[in-house]
């Protein structure tokens, strides 16, 4: 079964407050048709996947054999997986499955060895860096386990410079200071704007990390292990917050998880095994 065929957990009558109101039926299958384009942009963007992985398949370089001839690891093996906005999808699977392979070729970060993958209906596997890089800080948000922020800058600062780094200057720069404090409300955190990551919990770092990456208002949410450094409460509460901003800002969001009890959080789950998804 394609994942994309994988019915959702519970549907979305709660979309009401997207800022994107054409969410809408039906959703493209694994076999439906992409959208129309034009100069290699969707003509109706909001008609296709925010993710589309057709057949994908990743092998890395692994050394050599006896012989000394060179071997590989097959990490993704021919993927086929829809993402639409509105939805989080869980992304469950043992150690080594090939779930954060998944997330980088997903990122444009990683070019897949074979298949296809689009974003807003454009296919990125022929693109040049330029425009992946372009992709990626335009189209995609990402949350590592590890919230990676600088240790000088305040948690308004991380955010700013985020939509700083993805080329916003003077007045966008000012609209950048706003949307950061709106984005730090979204996440629990309004009087922690001017505070330093030392000055904020595991988890508090978590949510700036996840304020950040919709900085540049995203349509695609990939994260990887959100909850791995934190407790169970904590774990909860991030999970919880991921699903309501991925349907309170229409994201398409893929969620990499190893605790399965905050898998109903999620609109649907996907789970892979040996480079497959089931
Ligand atoms: N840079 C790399 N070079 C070679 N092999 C790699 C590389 N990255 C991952 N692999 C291999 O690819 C396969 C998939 O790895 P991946 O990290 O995607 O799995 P995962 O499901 O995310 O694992 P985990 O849950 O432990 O993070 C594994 O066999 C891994 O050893």
């Amino acid at each position: 079964m394609h994942a994309s065929d994988a019915e959702p957990r519970h549907r979305a009558d709660r979309h009401e407050g997207h800022r994107h109101a054409e969410h809408h039926e039906p959703r493209h299958g694994a076999g439906s048709e992409p959208a129309p384009r034009t100069g290699g942009l969707a003509v109706d963007d909001a008609a296709a996947a925010a993710l589309s992985a057709r057949d994908v398949s990743l092998e890395y370089p692994d050394g050599t054999d006896a012989q000394g001839r060179p071997r590989t690891v097959r990490a993704l093996d021919r993927v086929c997986l829809d993402l639409h906005r509105g939805d989080m999808t869980a992304l469950i699977g043992p150690s080594g499955s090939g779930k954060s392979s998944l997330l980088a070729v997903a990122a444009a970060l990683i070019k897949p060895t074979s298949g296809t993958v689009s974003v807003a209906g454009q296919e990125l596997t022929e693109l040049p860096e330029k425009e992946l890089a372009k992709i990626r800080r335009g189209h995609t948000g990402m949350v590592f386990q590890q919230p990676n922020l600088l240790a000088a800058l305040t948690s308004r600062e991380q955010l700013v410079l985020a939509a700083h780094v993805a080329g916003a200057r003077g007045k966008d720069l000012r609209a950048a200071r706003s949307r950061a404090d709106e984005l730090l409300e979204q996440v629990g955190l309004v009087d922690c704007g001017d505070r330093r990551p030392h000055q904020l919990s595991g988890g508090q770092r978590q949510r700036v990390n996840i304020a950040r990456a919709l900085m540049n208002d995203p349509q695609l949410l990939l994260v990887d292990e959100p909850t791995a450094a934190l407790d169970q409460e904590r774990s909860r509460s991030i999970m919880e917050l991921l699903a309501n901003l991925t349907h309170q800002f229409s994201l398409a969001s893929l969620v990499v998880t190893h605790d399965t009890e905050f898998v109903p959080l999620a609109d649907r789950c996907v789970r892979m095994e040996d480079g497959r998804l089931q």
